[in-house]
């Protein structure tokens, strides 16, 4: 199993399971982008599982992926026992209303010319769930929900509302699908802190109250703490730790890539992880068209040797159910 990088599955009834995920690209020039390189990992049902990395380490295909929006070029995708692969369009369809999906843009996100009382109903509709008047109950009790007064954003289109009053908007027009599993990718990138903050506490109580499952992917370190359960780093298309998040800031050893990810985060005690020397911070991503030999971190890597180049580390358990893929870390 560690062989595959699945060594972190665990043999939970699991809401979402995900193996040996690759995505490719064709660039304009004709060159192949491997965007994710086997990706595994699994979300128990009321589990929020934080995924981090850098802008173009894959996070964004990983949700694209699970949704299969498109299918991915190999590995597989099970929501509970349904395995994504082996449906046909129509079923494909139907599952991902139990998988919702929250981008970054609230604002490109929704249909400028359409109200806020259709962009919330609108999936219960094309799907014709309830009667009509279920379905505006629904809609009315999700907006209120996401502290939005029904009354008042009934009627108004997403020119009429900010930034952060679409983004409760998008989260609504996902939860009132009742999702089981809900992907939350960089939803709270263009918002001001204060914003962010709210939006994480209805996240929190919408995971409680529903036993939602929840993908939540982010740059910000600290908002991923706030609200995962575990955490997933990743770069340049694969998984360098799998980590509950209570581990984050205990002074335990982590992947130098997760050490250089922490010592950004001022809510972490830089002093209680061994900080990443070297100008690794400022070193550009490599390309994934042509990513390094053996570890993909090891061009960044202060810890790196000759065997990091030759060899590529696997995810193996540590301590505290933390599993991280490098020869250096003990
Ligand atoms: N449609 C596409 N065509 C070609 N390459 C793509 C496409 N979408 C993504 N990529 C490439 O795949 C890699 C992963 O991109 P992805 O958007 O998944 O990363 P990300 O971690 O979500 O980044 P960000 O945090 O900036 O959203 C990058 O190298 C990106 O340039």
């Amino acid at each position: 199993m560690a062989g595959t990088g699945t060594a972190h599955l665990r043999e939970h009834d699991a809401r979402l399971t995900v193996e040996d995920l690759v995505v490719e690209f064709r660039t304009k020039g004709g060159h192949t982008v491997r965007a994710v390189s086997g990706v595994s990992f699994d979300v128990l049902p009321g589990e929020t599982l934080g995924i981090v990395g850098e802008s173009g380490c894959g996070k964004s295909s990983v949700a694209r992926a699970v949704m299969h929006l498109p299918a991915p070029v190999s590995g597989r995708v099970r929501l509970g026992s349904v395995s994504l692969g082996e449906l046909d369009a129509g079923a494909l369809r139907r599952s991902r209303v139990a998988m919702q999906i929250v981008f970054q843009d609230p604002v490109s996100s929704l249909n400028p010319r359409r109200k806020v009382k259709d962009l919330v109903q609108e999936g219960a509709s094309i799907w014709g769930q309830g009667s009509a008047s279920s379905r505006s109950a629904a809609a009315r009790s999700v907006l209120d929900a996401v502290g939005l007064d029904p009354d008042v954003v009934w009627n108004r289109r997403p020119h009429e509302l900010s930034g952060g009053q679409c983004q409760r908007v998008s989260i609504a027009r996902a939860l009132v699908m009742e999702p089981e599993l809900l992907i939350c990718d960089e939803i709270l990138a263009s918002l001001d802190v204060s914003v962010q903050a709210q939006l994480l506490n209805l996240l929190r109580t919408a995971k409680g109250e529903r036993r939602l499952s929840m993908l939540f992917i982010a740059h910000d370190l600290a908002a991923v703490k706030n609200i995962s359960d575990r955490v997933l780093v990743m770069y340049l298309g694969k998984v360098c730790e799998v980590l509950d998040v209570g581990v984050l800031d205990r002074p335990v050893t982590h992947h130098p890539y997760t050490r250089l990810l922490l010592e950004s985060v001022p809510v972490v005690s830089a002093s209680r992880v061994a900080p990443v020397r070297g100008s690794a911070a400022a070193q550009d991503l490599p390309s994934p068209i042509d990513p390094p030999s053996g570890c993909r971190f090891r061009t960044r890597c202060p810890l790196a040797t000759d065997r990091c180049a030759a060899e590529e580390p696997v995810l193996e358990a540590k301590a505290d159910g933390q599993f991280v893929a490098c020869h250096e870390v003990p």
